[in-house]
């Protein structure tokens, strides 16, 4: 069995105010497509009655399993991961960093979280704590990294997510883990420039409003916004995407295929692009694409396809959005 915690954590996603107190109506209305088995009810000390109120539970799905039943080894879970040639894939951007904040232009420069930050990557962390996490990538910057760092805290598996230094064969040597138990209680994060934020060229470290004041809103717009113009001497989405979707197809795609549960913790932009390479976003669609900080989205893989999950639908979980498609671009 291995549906619980992917109900669990599904229902997490569904409001920030329900995740200490989400009712199990809730889970059962976003999921709605789900397998539960005996173990789940159990587990997770629900009743008959929750049963009736998921109408139509018929996709299962093994990505991820009850963390709270102890007596499942660790063992039995690889081989689910295995069997099922599925796995889970979590995407966050980082918390609010003190640049945004004060509303500038951040890029590649590497700021680190705000105190909103924080707690939104600690929130982040609540609403994926039922997700097992085998391996994570973030960006070789610090607010990403703090993001990934400080969501693991809220983790149910309790396990240390510890930063691979691949530099050198000294850095690789120095850095050793001699004890298997102590690494089966770790998580191995991956820290790539490749994830970082587009760099902003000329308008890194610029107001945004006073930018849009200057050159016009239209003009920002189009630098922050369109898929082939660059800012000044920066990074166009295309030019991000090129290095950003690459790096997920090359190093994070094969673990996905093997059965490993993944989460990203990234920027904006890069974020944007690899969004656009799994939902298959034309370049007018991306355009529209805005990514809220701290709101993981889940994605499940399964048969080489990427199933986005991490939406909840309804005007009521409004606050929840952590992507939109059609959203109105305000000038901040
Ligand atoms: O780099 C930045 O300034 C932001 O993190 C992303 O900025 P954007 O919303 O202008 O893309």
């Amino acid at each position: 069995m291995a549906t619980g915690v992917y109900n669990q954590a599904i229902g997490a996603f569904q409001s920030n105010s329900h995740i200490n107190n989400f009712n199990h109506q809730h889970k059962f209305n976003y999921i709605g497509r789900l397998v539960v088995t005996k173990d789940f009810f159990s587990s997770y000390g629900l009743s008959k009655r929750d049963l009736r109120v998921s109408k139509c539970i018929e996709y299962q799905t093994s990505v991820v399993d009850s963390v709270s039943s102890a007596s499942r080894s660790r063992t039995s879970d690889r081989d689910t991961h295995k069997k099922s040639n599925e796995a889970a894939l979590i995407l966050v951007r980082h918390g609010e960093s003190l640049w945004n904040e004060k509303n500038l232009f951040t890029g590649c420069v590497d700021v680190p979280l705000s105190k909103k930050g924080i707690d939104e990557a600690i929130e982040a962390g609540k609403r994926i704590s039922s997700i097992p996490v085998d391996l994570i990538f973030t960006s070789a910057l610090i607010r990403a990294q703090m993001t990934a760092m400080l969501a693991m805290t809220q983790h149910r598996h309790m396990k240390v997510p510890i930063i691979m230094h691949n530099e050198s064969e000294q850095a690789r040597e120095w850095s050793q883990v001699f004890c298997k138990d102590t690494k089966e209680h770790s998580i191995p994060v991956i820290a790539a420039w490749q994830l970082n934020e587009r760099m902003y060229g000329e308008l890194q470290g610029l107001n945004k409003q006073e930018t849009a004041q200057r050159y016009g809103k239209e003009q920002v717009h189009e630098w922050r916004r369109s898929y082939n113009i660059p800012p000044p001497n920066g990074e166009s989405l295309e030019m991000c995407a090129e290095r950003a979707v690459a790096y997920f197809r090359d190093q994070i795609e094969p673990q996905l295929l093997s059965g490993k549960n993944v989460m990203v913790s990234a920027h904006g932009n890069s974020l944007r692009s690899i969004i656009m390479y799994l939902d298959k976003l034309t370049s007018q669609e991306v355009i529209n694409l805005e990514l809220s900080t701290g709101i993981p989205m889940l994605y499940i893989f399964k048969e080489g396809r990427f199933i986005r999950r991490g939406s909840p639908i309804g005007p009521t979980e409004a606050g929840v959005y952590a992507y939109t498609r059609r959203c109105v671009y305000k000038s901040c």
